[in-house]
C-alpha cells in the first residue's frame, strides 16, 4: 500500500487539519501517517486556542515516520512559525521526500491566524521551492504576491504563473473564495494552464475544504497519477464532499469525506477542464 504523510495542525473539531487529511487518505486507499505541528482547540464556531508543538517534538515525529516507514508523497498544512517551516524544509530535503504538496495555510475560515505574519517570508523562500504542487486559495495567493488583487480567472492565471517562479513544479490557485456561478481552480505546470470548474454549491459548511483537497492530491500522486490527473480527482472528491457537507455543530460544518465513495463513483461530478 502506498504511504502518505501529513505535516499539519490538529483540529479537535475533526473537519480540517490532520483529521481531514487522515480521513481523506483512508478514503483514497493509501496508508496515512502524521506529524502534528500545532494543536488547535477548534470547533465549527472557530479557533479557541493554538498550541504550537516544540521544535524537538516535531523533529522527533518526522524522524520516527521517515526513518522507518518512509513515504510515497507528503503534504503540509498549518505550520504556524518560521522555525517550524525551516525545520520541515530541512527534513524534507534530508529524507528526499517525493511528491510534496504544500497547502500554504494562513487563516482559518473564521479569521483566526494559523501562520504568523513574519513566517510568510520563510514559506515563500524556504518551503515553496520544494513543492511538487502548491495549493493557495485566493487570499493566500494574494498574500504570497505582496497583496495583489485577484478577482477573476484571468488574475488567478497570472498569479499561478508568478507563484511558479518561486520554484514549485506546479501551482493550483483555488477559487472557493471568489463569487460566480462556478468555483474554478487554476493549475499551471510551467507549460500550460488547466481549469477545473464545478458549479458553486450553496452552503456555509465548507470547513476543511482546502485541507481535504490537498490531501487528495497527495494521495493520488502517491499512487502515481500525474499532477493534472491528481488535481482533477481532488476537485471531484471535494465537490462531492461539499455537496454532502454535514450540519455538525452550530457554525461552519465539515465536509463529508466519504461522499465520493458513497455516491461519487456512481455519479461523478465531472469537473470540466
Ligand atoms: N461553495 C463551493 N462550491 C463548490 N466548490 C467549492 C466551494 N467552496 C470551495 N470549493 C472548492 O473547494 C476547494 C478548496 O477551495 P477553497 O475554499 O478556495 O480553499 P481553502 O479551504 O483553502 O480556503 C477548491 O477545489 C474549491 O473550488
Ligand atoms: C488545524 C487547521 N488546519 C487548517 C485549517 C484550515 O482549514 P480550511 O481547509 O477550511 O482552510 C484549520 N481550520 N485548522
Amino acid at each position: 500500500m502506498k504511504k502518505v504523510l501529513t505535516i499539519a495542525g490538529s483540529d479537535s473539531g475533526g473537519g480540517a487539519g490532520i483529521q481531514a487529511d487522515l480521513k481523506t487518505f483512508q478514503e483514497r486507499g493509501v496508508f496515512g501517517t502524521s506529524v502534528i505541528t500545532a494543536i488547535t482547540a477548534q470547533n465549527t464556531l472557530g479557533v479557541h486556542g493554538v498550541y504550537p508543538q516544540e521544535l524537538s517534538a516535531v523533529e522527533a515525529q518526522l524522524d520516527a515516520v521517515l526513518s522507518d516507514i518512509g513515504t510515497d508523497a507528503a503534504k503540509t498544512g498549518m505550520l504556524f512559525s518560521a522555525e517550524l517551516i525551516q525545520l520541515v524544509a530541512r527534513k524534507i530535503q534530508e529524507y528526499s521526500v517525493p511528491s510534496l504538496v504544500i497547502d500554504p495555510v494562513m487563516i482559518a475560515k473564521g479569521g483566526a491566524p494559523l501562520l504568523k505574519k513574519e513566517a510568510v517570508e520563510a514559506l515563500r523562500k524556504v518551503l515553496l521551492p520544494l513543492g511538487a504542487v502548491i495549493t493557495p486559495n485566493v487570499p493566500e495567493a494574494s498574500e504570497l504576491l505582496g497583496g495583489r488583487r485577484i478577482e477573476g480567472v484571468k488574475e488567478m492565471e497570472e498569479a499561478a504563473k508568478e507563484l511558479y517562479q518561486l520554484g514549485p513544479k506546479a501551482v493550483v490557485v483555488k477559487g472557493g473564495h471568489l463569487d460566480g456561478e462556478q468555483s474554478v481552480d487554476v493549475l499551471f505546470d510551467g507549460e500550460k494552464w488547466y481549469h477545473f470548474a464545478s458549479d458553486r454549491i450553496e452552503t456555509r459548511h465548507t470547513h476543511g475544504t482546502g485541507c481535504t483537497f490537498s490531501a487528495c492530491i497527495a494521495a493520488e500522486m502517491a499512487k502515481g497519477r500525474t499532477i493534472p490527473e491528481a488535481v482533477r480527482t481532488a476537485k471531484d472528491f471535494i465537490t462531492h464532499a461539499i455537496q454532502h457537507s454535514l450540519e455538525i455543530g452550530k457554525g461552519v460544518g465539515p465536509t463529508h469525506h466519504a461522499a465520493y465513495r458513497l455516491v461519487g463513483e456512481k455519479s461523478p461530478s465531472s469537473p470540466t477542464v
